[in-house]
């Protein structure tokens, strides 16, 4: 569904030789949701934006065989003067007519639920209601493939618990991709898992693995 072929990427801040990500290479195959895992700034969010195409890699190519999400949990791309039902519009106007768009504003918010805020201007909402309507926004449209950063960690404890339902309502439908610090919502959700280490990826047939390879890391460092 998703291949990565001996993908490269650095920022422009960082040196010549300074890679976040070096000659990465794996497959996703179709019905397979995959966990990330590494340590802070292994370059997880990266690889989640390239797969995304929100960003490129410098050397190297991602083949996209599927619908890919953008990454569930970025909440910057909301125009802050327009209130939530206004920016929920033009995302969904870009993609459909206009019973599509009603749809997508119905499903969003029902799911958003934060009440007459999602009238209001974006710019005046709370973290948590971001996330809320952007996990709301992302899960509105069929993906064949959903990548999330850190999704399940945002928002109240029964905002997270809708969040996490909603992923595992997904298991079996579409694959994921998931970027998160619990493990328990890795080994629930994940069949395989990446392991991200010195700008290398590892993959493993098994989350169970990887969590296993990063977790021996740690103890080594
Ligand atoms: N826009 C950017 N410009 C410059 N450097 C960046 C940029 N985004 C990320 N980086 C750097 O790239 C590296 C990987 O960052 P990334 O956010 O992908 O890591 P991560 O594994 O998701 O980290 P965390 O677990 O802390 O969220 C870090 O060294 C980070 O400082």
């Amino acid at each position: 569904m998703i291949e990565v072929r001996n993908v490269y990427k650095r920022y422009r801040t960082h040196r010549a030789d300074d890679w976040v990500l070096r000659d990465i290479n794996f497959a996703i195959p179709r019905g397979v949701n995959v966990g990330l895992v590494g340590r802070n700034g292994a370059g997880k969010s990266t690889l989640l934006r390239l797969i995304a195409g929100m960003d490129f890699a410098d050397k190297g190519e991602i083949v996209r065989r599927c619908r890919v999400s953008w990454p569930i949990g970025l909440t910057g791309g909301f125009q802050g003067s327009m209130t939530g039902r206004q920016n929920v519009k033009c995302v969904a106007r870009i993609h459909g007519n206009d019973r599509f768009m009603k749809a997508v504003i119905h499903r969003v918010e029902a799911f958003a639920d934060i009440g007459k805020a999602f009238d209001q201007p974006v710019k005046t909402y709370s973290s948590g209601m971001r996330s809320r309507l952007a996990f709301g926004l992302s899960l509105a449209f069929d993906f064949d493939l959903y990548l999330s950063d850190e999704a399940t960690a945002v928002g109240d404890k029964a905002f997270r618990a809708k969040a996490t339902a909603a992923f595992r309502d997904k298991v079996g439908k579409a694959g994921l991709v998931i970027v998160s610090h619990s493990e328990g919502i890795l080994k629930e959700l994940c069949q395989a898992g990446l392991f991200l280490r010195d700008g290398h990826a590892y993959w493993f047939d098994s989350i169970d693995d990887a969590i296993a390879a990063y977790h021996e890391s740690i103890k080594r460092s």
